[in-house]
């Protein structure tokens, strides 16, 4: 039943801050640990949670009169969104800003920042990712192993035994080189090293919450810093784009498929703002994830001796010191298991929004056309009633539990399902490989590790840990972490 009669109006529980003031903390709030603070509301008010009672918050949506933000978690509600795709829709990366699209010359780009499959839905969306398939059909991204581990040795091949490194750079800057390769044809090299260095920069000013508040182009002011980011990320993809034009009939990198794919019925190809969105949105979501899902599985297994022990047994008896070829990844149910309870207890991406097209009921709420919903598939995993002990790092679990897609779904589930899921797991699989069987990393003694990140979750501090000559001596000792990473994972006090 609705618990809602008034058409408008957002009847959903949650905070009920009596000033502007009071909202705009838990926006920033929001904004600095959406997990913790998601966390303390589904604790206080249920499985689905208004930003503000009553409505009028906008986090997400560019439309102005968005009704308001509801978060929710649980299989139920990831079915219903992930099925309903005609009513959940889906808006670019920038979000609210993308409304001011229009406003100048300098804001041009924001109609392509972040918009790819993103800022599509309905028959556009269906035809753009048909188009892209191929791009990403097995024996495509099976083409890309070579790629990935020629990149992978010459990365571990610069790490020093007995440094300390910032294990989140390494595996940002190697996931961006393995992304500019086999997305772009290019090894880093000057292009891919700007693009993803300005990308980087962007996406970190897209996350001041000062950006939302004041959206003003005035020099001094992230939304202008924002906007000349994004003005020279155009330029270079523009660069790019062009180069490639000139290579297409030699290269089968992705930039290239998509150059060349067109439509089946009207033979129409991509518009060169739908390849800048495209290939923006391609890069983004196909090294940040990635990295972060690295990074994570390393201070896992940092803080799990004995399951990092069997999991390199399981890799030296396989591959004895080399790199996996493609048939030897399926013979590495361990890998398999320990990535997969990684990416549940710290999911890399660990919600997904969406905008309601037209009235709808979720919950058992009524929810007016507009309002911004925000799934949260790390808070799903984390529900005792499908994973004992939560909080608990066990890739054994995996042996005897088949969830549905509705309630594991790191890579979302559904039409919008990752269009790159197949080819994060083989890349992940094959770094972590042969990055295991060469070296041991250890954590650095009372490191801070705090989870952030709304699109993508990563440590804020960057991850120090110590590089060691593979010589199996796995330890942990108690209570060298701190942060709130603690609250995520359960590690010896
Ligand atoms: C561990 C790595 C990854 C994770 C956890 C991940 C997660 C996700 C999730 C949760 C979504 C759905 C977002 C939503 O609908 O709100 C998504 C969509 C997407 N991902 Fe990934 N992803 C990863 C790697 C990649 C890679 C490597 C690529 C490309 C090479 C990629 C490209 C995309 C694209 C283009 C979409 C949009 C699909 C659509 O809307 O139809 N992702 N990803």
């Amino acid at each position: 039943m609705l618990t809602s009669v008034r058409p408008q109006s957002l009847s959903v529980p949650g905070p009920n801050p009596k000033t502007e003031l009071g909202h705009l903390l838990n926006v920033i709030r929001f904004g600095q640990d959406s997990i913790g603070f998601a966390r303390q509301l589904f604790q206080q008010y249920g499985p689905i949670v208004a930003l503000r009672s009553g409505g009028g918050s906008n986090l997400y949506s560019s439309d102005p009169n968005c009704p308001g933000t509801v978060f929710a978690y649980g299989p139920e509600i990831v079915r219903q969104v992930a099925t309903q795709h005609e009513i959940y829709t889906k808006h670019p990366l920038s979000g609210r800003i993308y409304g001011r699209r229009n406003e100048s010359n300098r804001s041009q780009p924001l109609k392509h920042f972040g918009v790819g499959l993103f800022g599509l839905n309905g028959d556009v969306h269906r035809q753009h990712r048909q188009l892209m398939m191929p791009a990403f059909h097995r024996q495509q991204i099976e083409s890309y192993r070579d790629d990935i581990v020629a990149l992978t040795a010459s990365t571990l091949e610069q790490l020093r035994p007995g440094q300390v490194c910032d294990m989140s750079e390494v595996m940002r800057l190697l996931t961006m080189r393995v992304a500019t390769k086999t997305l772009f044809g290019e090894d880093i090299g000057e292009a891919g090293g700007g693009i993803g260095q300005l990308l980087q920069e962007a996406l970190g000013t897209l996350g001041t919450p000062l950006l939302l508040f004041f959206p003003f182009d005035l020099p001094g002011l992230p939304y202008h810093r924002f906007l000349t980011q994004i003005g020279q990320l155009d330029d270079l993809m523009r660069q790019l784009i062009d180069r490639k034009r000139h290579t297409i009939d030699r290269d089968r990198d992705v930039l290239s498929m998509l150059i060349q794919a067109r439509d089946e019925v009207d033979g129409t190809g991509l518009s060169e703002d739908e390849l800048l969105g495209h290939v923006g949105v391609l890069f983004a979501a196909g090294h940040e994830t990635s990295s972060n899902a690295l990074t994570w599985t390393l201070f896992l297994l940092s803080q799990h001796p004995s399951v990092a022990a069997d999991l390199l047994d399981e890799l030296d008896s396989v591959l004895h010191g080399a790199a996996p070829t493609i048939a030897q990844l399926s013979q590495l149910p361990l890998l398999e298991r320990v990535i997969k309870e990684s990416m549940r207890i710290l999911s890399p991406v660990p919600w997904n929004g969406r905008i309601t097209s037209k009235p709808t009921e979720l919950g058992g709420y009524f929810l007016p056309e507009g309002t911004e919903v925000f799934v949260g598939i790390y808070h799903t995993h984390q529900m005792p009633e499908l994973y004992p002990n939560p909080s608990v790092f066990s890739p054994q679990r995996w042996e005897t539990i088949a969830p549905s897609m509705y309630e594991y779904n790191p890579f979302s589930a559904g039409s919008r399902v990752c269009i790159g899921a197949g080819f994060a797991m083989m890349e992940i699989k094959l770094i972590l490989a042969m990055l295991l069987q060469r070296y041991r990393l250890q954590l650095i003694p009372n490191a801070r590790i705090d989870q952030a990140g709304v699109i993508v979750m990563a440590p804020k501090q960057g991850m120090p840990m110590h590089i060691h000559q593979q010589d199996r001596q796995f330890e942990q000792k108690p209570g060298t972490v701190r942060g709130n990473i603690r609250e995520m994972v359960q590690l010896p006090t």
